[in-house]
């Protein structure tokens, strides 16, 4: 069954452009029953996977101006539809597979407690508010990052690996994007000036090159005006098949 599953799994290599129900349309599965006397919250029960990066009342006026700024730019110009934006907000679920599939079967059999690390915190805003913008043209995103209070590692600052965690998480969503399944084989950060705690700041990433099976992303993390440089990195991703996630290599 595992197996048959990773197959559909597969099909999805280098297709992320639009996150779809694809490689489940045509599988029957049972939806999950719950008994009534579970404390459930409300997206358990619908059959669509939330998107937490859509805005919430803990993101500031300064996160909301850069969001709408760039999801403006998603828009298609009334006047000219036939000229679609190269920009795409991606949506951000709280399993990784959920992005691969688009649903959330797969998820409920694999570890099914399993939670993506920058979206297992319920409390809105207390660690990673956070948008992706992909510009498919440029081959090239922009995250757009409000950190929150439970991040802080110099007094009053967000913790380095708080921001390696977000550098990881959208150069690894960039390259995913670009060249399906990927794992991150190595990332150089530099740590240029400290990120104060609660600020919003940008995640600009862009490709470098694609060699074989290499995939490399350069990264800049600077303030909402992009005055100011907070970090830079490079990243390298190596292509996998879903079977390395399993411990096969074929
Ligand atoms: C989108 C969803 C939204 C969801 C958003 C979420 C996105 C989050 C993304 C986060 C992703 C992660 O954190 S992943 C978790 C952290 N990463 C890991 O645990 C990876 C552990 N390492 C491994 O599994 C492996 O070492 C791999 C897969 C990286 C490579 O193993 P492999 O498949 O056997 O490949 P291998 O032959 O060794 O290497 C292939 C080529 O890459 C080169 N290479 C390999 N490793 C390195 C390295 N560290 N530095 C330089 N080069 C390297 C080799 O020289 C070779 O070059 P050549 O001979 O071709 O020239």
């Amino acid at each position: 069954m595992l197996r048959h599953m990773m197959r559909r799994l597969v099909l999805f290599q280098g297709q992320h452009q639009q996150p779809t129900f694809r490689a489940l349309r045509g599988t029957k599965m049972k939806t999950p029953r719950h008994s009534p006397g579970l404390a459930l919250s409300i997206w358990t029960l619908s059959s669509k996977p939330r998107d937490f990066s859509q805005p919430n009342s803990s993101w500031s006026p300064e996160m909301r101006k850069v969001y709408d700024h760039y999801n403006a730019l998603c828009a298609t110009d009334p006047e000219n539809e036939s000229e679609k934006s190269p920009w795409m907000k991606l949506p951000s679920y709280n399993r990784s597979i959920k992005y691969a599939t688009g649903g959330i079967h797969l998820s409920k059999l694999i570890q099914a407690e399993a939670r993506l690390f920058t979206r297992n915190v319920k409390e809105q805003g207390a660690t990673f508010e956070y948008v992706v913008f992909i510009n498919k043209e440029e081959k090239s995103c922009v995250c757009v990052f409000q950190s929150g209070r439970l991040l802080e590692g110099a007094p009053g600052h967000v913790h380095g690996g708080a921001i390696a965690t977000m550098i990881d998480t959208v150069t690894g969503t960039l390259a995913g994007f670009l060249s399906g399944p990927i794992m991150t084989a190595n990332l150089n950060i530099d740590y240029r000036s400290p990120m104060p705690l609660g600020s919003v700041v940008l995640i600009h990433c862009v490709l470098d090159r694609i060699e074989r099976r290499k995939t490399y992303i350069t990264c800049k993390v600077t303030s909402a005006d992009e005055s100011k440089l907070y970090t830079e990195a490079t990243a390298l991703f190596v292509s996998i098949s879903v079977g390395h996630l399993f411990g096969s290599r074929s």
